[in-house]
């Protein structure tokens, strides 16, 4: 692999939290049809921001490994404080995950790794507990996502209990793996990190959750342009609901 990782940080962390982000630019693209690049690149780096403040109320950022595919990505990273890990083979989540949690056992000497996407904004600091709680006591725990067929976490110890295979259908292939391990594990559901940003539903969905939230963060802020930007297009008054709705069935990409 020609990736290659440079930490800012070394001090010994027993939990250390991985979060992934591919390119700003190539991110996001189940989006494409209803979200024009400069605003889908705006959206994957505010949610990376987003998660990584987040990840920042419960851990120190010492703890925290950021595996980045571009300059924008580690900006983000940096800006936060965190060690920044540059993927330059970009060969998919599973191996950005990996790449990170072997970065957080040899580097920093974790024990547990949390393996996360950049793309969970609506995390809460009292679900990131929960999580590391769990996995205080379960050598693997899975986190669904909302649609209860892919991953959105996955906590490992050690960091190498479960080799990650995301992708459509993950938390099936997760169970199984996990079951195969030997290992205690345990599937967690938690609210807010249930919704990742693949769809245009998606997006709606995560307005609507952001906006019973009294703060505002860097992604409430970029769906706030979008809703703009959509009802300046068809001469519309501006309006929180405005986000593109999902394209029909036909049209759509992933799963
Ligand atoms: N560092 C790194 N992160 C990745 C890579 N592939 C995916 N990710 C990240 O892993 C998470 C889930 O990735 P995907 O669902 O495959 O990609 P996405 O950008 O979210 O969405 P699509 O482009 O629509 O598939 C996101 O945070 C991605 O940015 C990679 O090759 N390297
Ligand atoms: C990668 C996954 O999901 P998505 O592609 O929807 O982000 C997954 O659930 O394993």
């Amino acid at each position: 692999m020609t990736s290659h990782a440079r930490p800012s940080g070394r001090t010994a962390q027993a939990l250390v939290a991985v979060v992934t982000a591919k390119p700003f630019r190539s991110a996001k693209a189940r989006l494409s049809a209803a979200l024009a690049e400069p605003l889908r690149a705006r959206l994957a780096a505010a949610m990376l921001a987003d998660t990584l403040e987040v990840l920042a109320t419960t851990l120190p950022p010492e703890a925290i490994v950021a595996v980045v595919g571009d300059d924008a990505g580690a900006e983000v990273a940096r800006s936060h404080g965190v060690n920044v890990v540059r993927d330059e083979h970009l060969g998919g989540q599973s191996e950005a995950a990996l790449l990170g949690a072997r970065v957080a056992r040899r580097e920093l000497r974790a024990r547990t790794v949390v393996i996360l996407p950049a793309d969970v904004p609506a995390l809460t600091g009292e679900d990131l507990a929960a999580l590391v709680e769990a996995a205080n006591r379960d050598a693997i725990v899975i986190v669904p996502d909302r649609h209860g067929s892919g991953t959105n976490a996955l906590a490992l110890t050690p960091p190498d209990a479960l080799q990650p295979a995301f992708g459509p259908d993950s938390l099936e292939r997760h169970c199984r793996l996990a079951r195969c391990t030997g290992r205690s594990w345990r599937i967690l559901r938690l609210r807010s990190l249930a919704l990742d940003i693949d769809t245009p539903g998606d997006l709606a969905e995560l307005a609507r959750v952001l906006a019973g939230r009294p703060e505002r963060g860097r992604t409430a802020r970029v769906l706030a342009e979008i809703a703009a930007t959509d009802a300046g297009a068809a001469g519309q008054e501006v309006s929180s609901s405005q986000l593109p709705s999902e394209p029909p069935s036909s049209s759509r990409v992933g799963r």
